[in-house]
């Protein structure tokens, strides 16, 4: 099978400042200012072509900071993603203006992609037709309900034929029918073998669709395999992690903050 998407030592370090006057200082003065946190840390995956991968993992582990990299939308601090084509991220909100409106995101989003004005002419029906939208559509973004950007996301995306699809929790707003098809239309995008990563905290969603499936933990990869090693032993570990007290969470939390926040655990970047 061919590869289509090839993830290498993938790290991204935020830097946490206590207030503004640290983050200038940090930008002019020699010395460094600042906390560094890893919100990913050398992450490595393969994707072939046709594969459905699931990126799962509690609150803050990195699912929608691996997916915005492999995206192109943020840039990585070190490692490299390597996309056979062109990849395009569905989330609440990726990539739209909300000062321009639904109609101009959609030229906009096209052009930034390289499709020609007269392209972009023939395109734009469908993708009003598939967000509906209606009268919306000439309105601001910024006006729009959570719900409403993301079917205008999808709409783009869906029908710009992109070789590779991430879709960042995208079907948990707006209503159950959008989501239904939008899902039919996932499914046709799996049997004409696209690539896809799905974020989900719907176990379900994820049995359903993928084959494939990322835990992160802490920013690192913690089990990467099929559907059926990875589910059982995460709904597992998610058992165990519900059973915790509020006071255990925070541990846990605190814990994966402190092997965030250290500069050298993940080596050079
Ligand atoms: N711009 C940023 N500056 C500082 N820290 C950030 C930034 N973006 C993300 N983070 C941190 O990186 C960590 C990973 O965030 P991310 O949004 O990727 O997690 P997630 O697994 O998608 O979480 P959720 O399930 O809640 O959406 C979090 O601790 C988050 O606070």
């Amino acid at each position: 099978m061919k590869k289509s998407v090839v993830v290498k030592n993938l790290t991204k370090r935020y830097k946490l400042y206590a207030n503004n006057t640290e983050k200038l200082k940090d930008i002019f003065l020699p010395k460094n200012y600042g906390e560094a946190f890893f919100a990913l840390r050398n992450v490595s995956f393969e994707a072939e072509q046709g594969d459905v991968i699931g990126f799962v993992g509690v609150n803050g582990s990195g699912k929608s900071t691996l997916s915005n990299i492999v995206a192109g939308i943020v840039p990585p601090t070190s490692g490299e993603v390597e996309i056979d084509g062109q990849a395009s991220l569905i989330a609440v909100a990726a990539g739209v203006n909300g000062e321009l409106t639904g109609r101009e995101n959609i030229e906009l989003k096209c052009l930034m992609m390289g499709f020609s004005k007269e392209e972009i002419t023939a395109l734009e029906p469908d993708i009003i037709e598939f967000s509906e939208l209606g009268k919306f559509i000439d309105q601001p973004v910024k006006s729009y309900s959570s719900g409403m950007k993301s079917r205008l996301g999808f709409a783009i995306s869906v029908n710009t034929n992109p070789d590779v699809l991430i879709i960042d929790e995208a079907l948990s707003v707006g209503d159950k029918a959008f989501a239904d098809k939008c899902l039919k239309k996932m499914e046709e995008f799996k049997e004409r073998g696209k690539t896809m990563f799905f974020v989900s905290h719907s176990i379900g969603q994820m049995k359903q669709f993928c084959q494939k499936a990322i835990w992160l933990e802490h920013g690192e990869l913690k089990m990467t395999g099929s559907i059926a090693e990875v589910i059982p032993a995460y709904e597992e570990f998610l058992k165990e992690y519900n059973k915790l007290t509020a006071k255990q969470k925070k541990e846990f939390r605190e814990e994966g903050f402190k092997k965030r926040s250290d500069p050298n655990f993940a080596g050079k970047v």
